[in-house]
């Protein structure tokens, strides 16, 4: 893994919302005085991203996540805090930054509506003064890979969902950029478009060395492509780790269920709790810190003629759910 390509250092972000009471009376009073709350989107948030990674960034809803991309994207300015990618302060500079970064926000298209594809395609491409041999590479690179032929010449709005977000990512990736944002790629994708758009994120990842950031509600996205979680919380940064590592706090609990031929004696195993048992089939929990699958198949076999097993870990989701409430979020 390579050297720090994102660093945040103390980032904070404080909205001042307008306060709407309902009534007329209220409006009309509301015309003179305004009342205001304040929502602290970002407390103290500090940590950095090695070239090449790829990182989860999850939350429950309103946690933050947008507001750090966005300030990560330059989109918007941190009231307080540092915050360095690449030689950039997001924020200044915009020009010369975002032809280093690609950036797809799954609930808003960077491609214009009511013209083809194509079109706005060779518009990033003058924005970003990508040479034109560079440009068609990328382009039939992309094309092939998303399996975008059928699409480039279609008007945007004619596009499903999931055909607009592999056009979205293609966008993001014309002019060869260092670092890739993604803010909900999936969301609302059927089960197919989700995992070509994943299978897309890892392929490109590996062929390029991009680095990822990616926020997402589904925890297969997660699994399927985070090697490392930051997790946030009420504007709180509460876990920076791998999914191995969450899985080792909460979820090294596993249960296994075993069909034999005919055994007439339960067996019990030491390190292992069995909570069934017949003839044919039992059932034990067990956990890997204390005793391998290999270990109690090993018991087992001297007993009795073993048929199928069959092993259940916790999922994503449990392990995620129960981060969130051990931080109570
Ligand atoms: N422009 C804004 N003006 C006022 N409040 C905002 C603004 N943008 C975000 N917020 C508030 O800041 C908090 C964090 O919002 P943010 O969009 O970053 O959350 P999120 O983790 O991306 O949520 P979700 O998963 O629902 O998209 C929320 O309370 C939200 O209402």
């Amino acid at each position: 893994m390579g050297n720090p390509i994102i660093t945040l250092e103390g980032i904070g972000k404080t909205f001042k919302v307008a306060k709407r009471a309902a009534g007329v009376r209220e409006a009309a009073k509301a015309l003179f005085y305004r009342k205001h709350t304040f929502v602290e989107a970002l407390k103290d948030i500090s940590f950095s991203i090695r070239e090449g990674e790829i990182a989860g960034y999850i939350g429950p809803n309103g946690a933050g996540k947008s507001t750090t991309i966005k300030v990560m994207c330059g989109v918007l300015v941190p009231d307080e805090g540092e915050c360095r990618v690449m030689s950039y302060t997001p924020w200044k500079s915009r020009t010369a930054y975002v032809g280093q970064i690609g950036v797809v926000f799954g609930q808003r298209s960077q491609l214009w509506w009511d013209v083809p594809v194509i079109d706005s395609f060779e518009l990033l491409r003058d924005i970003y003064k990508v040479p034109e041999t560079r440009y068609r590479k990328n382009l039939a690179m992309l094309t092939e890979t998303l399996a975008l032929s059928e699409l480039i010449h279609v008007p945007v709005r004619q596009l499903s969902l999931g055909q607009r977000m592999r056009c979205e990512i293609a966008a993001s990736l014309l002019h060869d950029p260092r670092i890739l944002f993604l803010d909900e790629p999936t969301i609302g994708l059927d089960a197919a478009s989700k995992i070509a758009v994943r299978q897309f994120i890892k392929t490109i990842h590996k062929e390029k060395g991009i680095t990822v950031i990616l926020t997402t509600h589904d925890m297969n996205d997660i699994e399927a492509l985070a090697e490392r979680i930051l997790m946030i919380g009420k504007g709180s940064l509460l876990y920076d780790g791998s999914l191995d590592e969450l899985r080792g706090r909460f979820g090294s609990s596993r249960t296994l269920t075993v069909d034999y031929r005919d055994c007439s004696l339960p067996v019990d195993i030491p390190g292992a709790v069995r909570h069934s048992w017949s003839p044919q089939q039992a059932v034990y929990s067990f956990d890997n810190g204390k005793i391998s699958l290999a270990d109690i198949l090993a018991r087992l076999s001297e007993q009795a003629e073993i048929l199928d097993v069959a092993v259940d870990s916790k999922s994503v989701d449990e392990l995620i759910l129960q981060l969130y409430k051990e931080h109570q979020i």
